[in-house]
C-alpha cells in the first residue's frame, strides 16, 4: 500500500501512546488535542526519534518499524522531511546551501544541488534570498527557507510540527497560504500537528484528536468539525465555517453567499471557506433590509447557555452555524428549535481562506 501506515503503542513513565493512522500520498492528516495529548510522541515515533513498545510504521510498503519481527529502520534512513516551529537553519551557510544541503548529503554534486535549491527557493517565494545567511531573515522568510529545505530533501514523509506557532500574527498568513500551496502539490503524506484549528482547516484533508494518547475523533476535517462528538473537538471547532467556491463576492454553498475578507489569497473557482466567530453573529426575525451585512437564513437546531450567552445552533444547507446572544435577546426574540431565523454578521468578521480541496474534504 502506498502512503504512511502506522500502529503506535509507546509508554513514557505514566503515559502511554495507543494510536494508528494511515495517510495517503499527497494528503494532509492534521492532529490536534490539548497539551500533553500524545502530538509530539506520536512525530517522534514517526520519525525514529522514539521507539514504540508495539507496533509498526510502514512507507510506501517499506517497513521503517515493525517491533515484532525486529525490523527498525534509523531516522537518517526514514527521508522524513520535518517542518518545526522554528527554522533552525545552519548559521554559517548561506539560504541556498541551507536548500542545496539535503540533496548534497544525498550525494547530488554541488552545481546540481544548487539548481535544485534554487528551484525550491522560488517556489517558495523566497528566490530573493538565496546569498543571505539565516540571521539575516525575519520569522516568515525563515519559515519558507525551512520549508525549501525540507522538500529540495524529496523527502518521503513531510512532518509539520506546529509550523506557525512562532510567527507573529502577520507572518503567520502568509507562510500558511503558501504551505496551502505547496502541500496542494505535493504526492508526499503529510502530518501537521498543530493547536491552530485553521491550520486544520485550511491545510488538512482529514482530522484525529488525540487525547491522553488515544485517537477520540477522526475524519473529514469540515465533517468533524461542524459535528464534533468529543468536547475537546467541539471547544476548538468553536469557529463558523461555510465552505464552498470562492466568488468575485465571496464564498458560495448552494443558495448561500457569505462576503468577507481575504485573509489568504483565493483563486476565483477555487474551493475556500469563510470563517467567523459566533460572536460576531446576530440574530435577527427578518432580513435586516439595504444592509451591506450577510444574512444567512437558517433552520435553529438548538439552544445552549455558555456562560454569559446564549449558543443559537442553526443549519443553513451543509453548514452548522452558531451564534452566541445574550439571554435578553434569545428571551425578546422568543424563538425555539426548528425556527427560521437570520444570523447576521458584517463582512469585516469574515475571514476568507482557501481550503484543502481533496474530494474527502467535503
Ligand atoms: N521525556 C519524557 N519522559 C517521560 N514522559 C514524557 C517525556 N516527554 C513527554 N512526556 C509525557 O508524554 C506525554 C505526551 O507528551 P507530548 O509532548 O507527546 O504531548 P503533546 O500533545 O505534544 O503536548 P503539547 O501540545 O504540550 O506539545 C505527556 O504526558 C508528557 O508528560
Amino acid at each position: 500500500m502506498n502512503g504512511l501506515h502506522a500502529e503506535i503503542s509507546l509508554h513514557r513513565g505514566e503515559f502511554a501512546l495507543d494510536a494508528a493512522i494511515d495517510v495517503q500520498p499527497g494528503e494532509v492528516l492534521a492532529v490536534l488535542g490539548p497539551n500533553g495529548a500524545g502530538k509530539s510522541t506520536l512525530l517522534g515515533a514517526l520519525a525514529g526519534d522514539l521507539r514504540p513498545q508495539r507496533g509498526a510504521v510502514r512507507l510506501d510498503g517499506t517497513d521503517w518499524l515493525d517491533v515484532e519481527r525486529g525490523v527498525e529502520l534509523v531516522t537518517h534512513r526514514r527521508r522524513v522531511g520535518l517542518l518545526a516551529q522554528r527554522a533552525l537553519l545552519f548559521p554559517h551557510l548561506s539560504v541556498l546551501d541551507n536548500v542545496a544541503f539535503g540533496p548534497r548529503a544525498a550525494g547530488v554534486r554541488k552545481a546540481s544541488a544548487r539548481t535544485t535549491a534554487r528551484r525550491w527557493l522560488s517556489e517558495v517565494e523566497a528566490a530573493e534570498l538565496a546569498d543571505r545567511r539565516p540571521g539575516a531573515l525575519s520569522g516568515g522568510q525563515a519559515q519558507r527557507v525551512a520549508l525549501a529545505r525540507a522538500l529540495a530533501a524529496e523527502p518521503r514523509l513531510l512532518l509539520l510540527d506546529e509550523p506557525l506557532a512562532a510567527l507573529d500574527v502577520d507572518a503567520a498568513p502568509a507562510v500558511r497560504g503558501l504551505l496551502h500551496r505547496v502541500l496542494r502539490e505535493q504526492a508526499t503524506p503529510t502530518v501537521l500537528v498543530t493547536h491552530d484549528v485553521l491550520d486544520a482547516v485550511v491545510l488538512a484533508d482529514r482530522l484525529v484528536v488525540l487525547q491522553g494518547g488515544r485517537i477520540v475523533e477522526q475524519g473529514p476535517t469540515r465533517q468533524v468539525l461542524s459535528r464534533p462528538q468529543d468536547p475537546f473537538t467541539a471547544r476548538i471547532a468553536g469557529l463558523n465555517l461555510v465552505t464552498g467556491t470562492a466568488t468575485p463576492d465571496g464564498v458560495r454553498s448552494g443558495d448561500v453567499l457569505v462576503t468577507g475578507r481575504e485573509a489568504e489569497p483565493v483563486g476565483e473557482r477555487e474551493r475556500a471557506a469563510a470563517v467567523f466567530a459566533p460572536s460576531a453573529v446576530a440574530v435577527h426575525p427578518e432580513p435586516p433590509r439595504g444592509s451591506p451585512r450577510n444574512a444567512i437564513p437558517v433552520r435553529l437546531t438548538g439552544l445552549e447557555p455558555r456562560g454569559d450567552v446564549v449558543r443559537v445552533r442553526g443549519a443553513a444547507g451543509e453548514a452548522a452555524l452558531a451564534a452566541d446572544v445574550t439571554p435578553g435577546a434569545v428571551a425578546d426574540l422568543g424563538f425555539g428549535p426548528g425556527d427560521r431565523v437570520w444570523f447576521v454578521i458584517k463582512a469585516t468578521e469574515v475571514a476568507i481562506h482557501p481550503v484543502s480541496g481533496g474530494s474527502s474534504g467535503a
